[in-house]
């Protein structure tokens, strides 16, 4: 198909996403699966959502995390920066250590959740750009 050069040039919409890896005090992780319905339906994600404007990473994940899962959190370090190109989406997810304060997660957004080990993560199926989440984890880098 020919492409005008305004086609050709245009780059595919960039999100940039606050992501929360929470931690509960038996150090297992939670996960959430996204609506099936939705992009990336079906898969396992830690949950977050776009930054809004004014705001910072750390009120971001706060928030999502709140909207997602009815959750009070402490924010903590940061654990990696990732860029990731999808075949129609940009991606930069801005991913911190976070630890449970207040309540019980419920699946406000999602389908489902479950808290996790770090070994068992592997068995989940995740969008490409966590792979990279999941090395940094099993580094061990960032304080939780
Ligand atoms: N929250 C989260 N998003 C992730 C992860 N890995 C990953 O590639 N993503 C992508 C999927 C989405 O494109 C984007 C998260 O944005 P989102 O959940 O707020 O937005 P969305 O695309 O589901 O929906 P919308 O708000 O644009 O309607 O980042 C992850 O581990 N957690
Ligand atoms: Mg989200």
């Amino acid at each position: 198909m020919l492409q005008t050069t305004s086609e050709t040039s245009s780059l595919p919409p960039h999100k940039i996403i606050g992501v929360g890896v929470i931690w509960n005090e038996q150090e297992q992780i939670l996960i959430d699966r996204r609506r099936l319905e939705g992009a990336m339906g079906g898969l396992w994600e830690f949950p977050g959502g776009k930054i809004e404007p004014g705001e910072t990473v750390e009120e971001c994940i706060k928030r999502e995390i709140y909207e997602e899962l009815g959750i009070g959190i402490e924010v903590k370090d940061h654990l990696i920066t990732i860029d990731h190109a999808y075949t129609h989406l940009r991606v930069t997810l801005t991913v911190h250590h976070c630890r449970l304060i207040s309540g019980t997660p419920q699946p406000l957004e999602c389908d489902e959740i479950r808290w996790v080990n770090l070994d068992d993560l592997e068995q989940f199926v995740f969008p490409q750009a966590n792979a990279q989440i999941i090395t940094a984890l099993k580094k061990g880098l960032g304080a939780r």
